[in-house]
Parts: C-alpha cells; sequence; structure tokens
C-alpha cells in the first residue's frame, strides 16, 4: 500500500471528462494509487501526477469513440482502455494484454466497479483471434507506429480506425512508419491534439482508417 498522500489532488478536469462516471473514475485511480506500485503497474514517481499523466491523459479520449467494439490493445494498469470503459458504457471493450498479474488487476477492476462493458483478453494482440473484428483499436505507450501499426491494423473491420496515444515525437514516429501504412493498408492518418485547456497536459492522438 502506498502513501494516498502522494496522489495528485484530483484536477477540476475530472469532473468535466468524468461527468456522472467520476465516482467509478475516482475509485479506479484511487486503486491504483493504492496497489499500482507493488503490483509493477506504475512507477514510483507517477502518483504526483497519477490524474492529469495517466488518468485525465486517457479520458480525453472518450469523444473520439463510436459505439461497438474497440480493443486497447497493451492495457497494463488499464490505461487507457479501462478509463475510456467507465466514461463510455455505450461502447464495448476488450481489453488485451499478456501479463498475468496485469490480468489479474484489470479483471479484479473490471468487477470491483461493476463494469459490463468489458471483457479482459490474455493474450498478444497477434494471437488475440480477433483480427478483422473491432471497429476502433486504442493502444497508449505500447510502442512505435512502426511497431504497432503491424499488431493493431489486422484487429479492425475494414474502414475500422486506429486511436493511438502518443508523445510529442509522433511526427517523427509516422515518417518512421510509412512502409507498415502501406502495407496494412492505413490512411488518412492525422494527429490530433486533446485537452487544451481541460488538463495541464495535452494528449497526441495518432487516428487513421484501415481497409
Ligand atoms: C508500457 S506498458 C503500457 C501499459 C498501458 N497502456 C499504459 O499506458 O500505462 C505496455 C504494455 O503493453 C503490453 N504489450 C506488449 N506487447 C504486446 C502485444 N504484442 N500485444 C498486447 N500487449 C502487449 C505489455 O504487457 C504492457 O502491459
Amino acid at each position: 500500500m502506498t502513501d494516498r498522500l502522494l496522489l495528485e489532488p484530483e484536477p477540476p478536469g475530472a469532473a468535466v471528462l468524468f461527468g456522472d462516471r467520476l465516482d467509478q473514475g475516482r475509485a479506479f485511480t484511487e486503486a491504483l494509487a493504492d496497489h499500482g506500485e507493488e503490483l509493477g503497474l506504475i512507477g514510483p514517481l507517477e502518483l504526483p501526477r497519477l490524474w492529469t499523466r495517466h488518468i485525465l491523459n486517457s479520458a480525453v479520449v472518450a469523444p473520439l469513440l463510436h459505439p461497438g467494439l474497440v480493443g486497447d490493445v497493451g492495457s497494463g494498469a488499464g490505461l487507457p482502455g479501462l478509463v475510456l470503459a467507465i466514461i463510455r458504457p455505450d461502447v464495448s471493450f476488450v481489453l488485451i494484454e499478456p501479463m498475468e498479474r496485469r490480468v489479474a488487476w484489470l479483471s479484479d477492476q473490471v468487477a470491483a466497479l461493476g463494469l459490463s462493458n468489458v471483457e479482459v483478453r490474455r493474450a498478444r494482440a497477434e494471437e488475440a483471434k480477433l483480427n478483422g473484428q473491432l471497429d476502433q483499436v486504442t493502444a497508449r505507450a505500447v510502442s512505435a507506429l512502426k511497431t504497432l501499426i503491424p499488431i493493431t491494423a489486422p484487429l479492425l473491420k475494414p474502414g475500422g480506425e486506429l486511436v493511438l496515444l502518443k508523445g510529442a515525437a509522433v511526427d517523427g514516429e509516422i515518417g518512421n512508419a510509412e512502409k507498415a501504412m502501406r502495407k496494412f493498408r492505413v490512411h488518412d492518418p492525422e494527429v490530433l491534439v486533446l485537452g487544451e485547456g481541460v488538463v495541464g497536459e495535452v494528449t497526441r492522438v495518432f487516428r487513421a482508417t484501415v481497409g
């Protein structure tokens, strides 16, 4: 159990982004603050920026999702997949994560939060038996686009969308991923900058259509 006093105070943006699901957002954030370090889900320095850097950085993506089936590749602690599943009960999620301990955490959180729109699947994306089945795919902090596109694009239905959370280096990653984009028929890429004026740090999203 970590010292809850280190947890970043809840920023005003949390109420804006979680709306009437704020209690669940708080419960998940507090669980992650209490157990995330001992379970190896977050680093020891993350508590003072847990809301801004991790929870709200994920939450800002919620308006980009459409009703349908969204796969979150490499969910880890539940970022962004579990945060998005809290905010968007109208969307179905499959959280794809190969590490047993992380899968146990995700399953425990789904049960504790009473989420009925989430399946947790223990697998690497390439072996998840979801090819061609998803409407949208999210991923955060899994790998650079050059290697992320080959494991995420095949999961999508024709016309499905990649919604990949990225850092400031996204433009360089796009330059290095041109061959993968052609091979996996990724088109109309754009970089969206989300959260300005609501969250202390912006979230960059690489969004593109596949097929
Ligand atoms: C650095 S963590 C990021 C976790 C979380 N998305 C976040 O933003 O905190 C990367 C995660 O991707 C998972 N991962 C790595 N390769 C994967 C693959 N091929 N398919 C699915 N998950 C993968 C790892 O097990 C790990 O949980």
